[in-house]
């Protein structure tokens, strides 16, 4: 099916000796993260049994009553809110989500119901970390970096967080789901059910990712389009409110906080190309962008994105 973006097959990665098959990988990928910031992938290592199983559940959670949602808010005064959370009324995302830290995490907050809601968050959180890990490795090799310059760069993983969505139905003044953006983070991964609505923009098109089961979205976030140089590209995207309630997932493969982001030196001094941003600490970065939803800026010009960092030239 042709779904607008790239899709590649992982299974070479997850077995000994196919060389070959692991070569048009990486040739697929290195395409797709310079051109589109986007592509898919299938026999990813997270089991599609597990990914529909988290979509039911998700569905059942969001069906219950607000209170009994509620109960599973996030703890006042923990800086991120874990668990439950809607968007602010006058946030132009109309959305609803259910977020987590690492298994572990002080802030996570779970639902007692329903039954088996946690077990299958947590076991899908450690699966997208090895799916992580596995993208960032292929990272390396198409940017021609030294083997695990990515994985021992990134050796925190206190940071990563996933999302289970509900979109409501468009209505006749509105249909925006997530305003367009893009990630702060490293990677994310996506999967959405059957209704859709994600949309990648591409040159000045906006591309509909069509939904397949078990197929992971897989986008490169602002940090790789620094750390490259603008080789690979954090590209817009947007969900698109449909005429149903639309569910989905978001793992966020994320950077340490204390985490100091530049173009790295094989894009720069080595080859003598001048980097395009400054450095900055991820946490600032994040704490910019999150000000963007929590005190909106009247202006569009004055919404922070990576450009705040471009080092612009005549
Ligand atoms: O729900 C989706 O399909 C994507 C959400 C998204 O882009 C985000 O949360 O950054
Ligand atoms: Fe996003």
């Amino acid at each position: 099916m042709n779904s607008g973006i790239p899709t590649v097959d992982l299974s070479p990665f997850f077995a000994e000796g196919d060389d070959e098959g692991k070569r048009k990988a990486i040739k697929i990928i290195g395409h797709a993260c310079s051109e589109y910031g986007f592509f898919q992938v299938v026999n990813h290592g997270v089991p599609v049994e597990l990914m529909k199983r988290a979509l039911a559940l998700s569905k059942t959670f969001f069906d219950y009553p607000t209170e009994e949602k509620l109960k599973s808010g996030p703890v006042p005064g923990t800086p991120i809110p874990a668990g439950y959370s809607r968007q602010p009324e006058r946030s132009a995302d109309k959305n609803e989500f259910f977020m987590m830290f690492p298994p572990g995490s002080s802030f996570n907050v779970y639902p007692i119901n329903p039954p088996g809601f946690r077990d299958v968050l947590e076991e899908m959180f450690s699966q997208f970390v090895n799916t992580g890990r596995i993208i960032e490795n292929i990272i390396d090799e198409c940017l021609g970096l030294p083997s695990n310059l990515l994985t021992e760069y990134n050796d925190d993983r206190k940071w990563d967080l996933m999302s289970a969505f509900r979109y409501f139905p468009a209505t006749e003044r509105e249909n925006t789901g997530v305003a367009d953006h893009k990630d702060v983070n490293c990677i994310t991964f996506v999967f959405q059910d059957e209704v859709g609505g994600l949309e990648v923009q591409k040159d000045e098109n906006w591309i509909p990712v069509t939904p397949v089961e078990g197929t992971l979205i897989v986008n490169v976030g602002d940090v790789i389009q620094v750390l490259s140089n603008d080789r690979f590209k954090s590209a817009s995207h947007r969900v698109v409110r449909q005429a149903r309630d639309r569910h989905s997932y978001a793992f966020f493969y994320n950077i340490g906080g204390d985490k100091w982001v530049e173009p790295l030196p094989q894009f720069t001094t080595e080859i003598k190309e001048a980097p395009k941003y400054k450095g900055f600490l991820f946490k600032e970065y994040l704490q910019l962008r999150s000000r963007n939803k929590t005190q909106p800026p009247t202006r569009a010009e004055d919404v922070i994105s990576i450009k705040h960092y471009s080092i612009r030239r005549q």
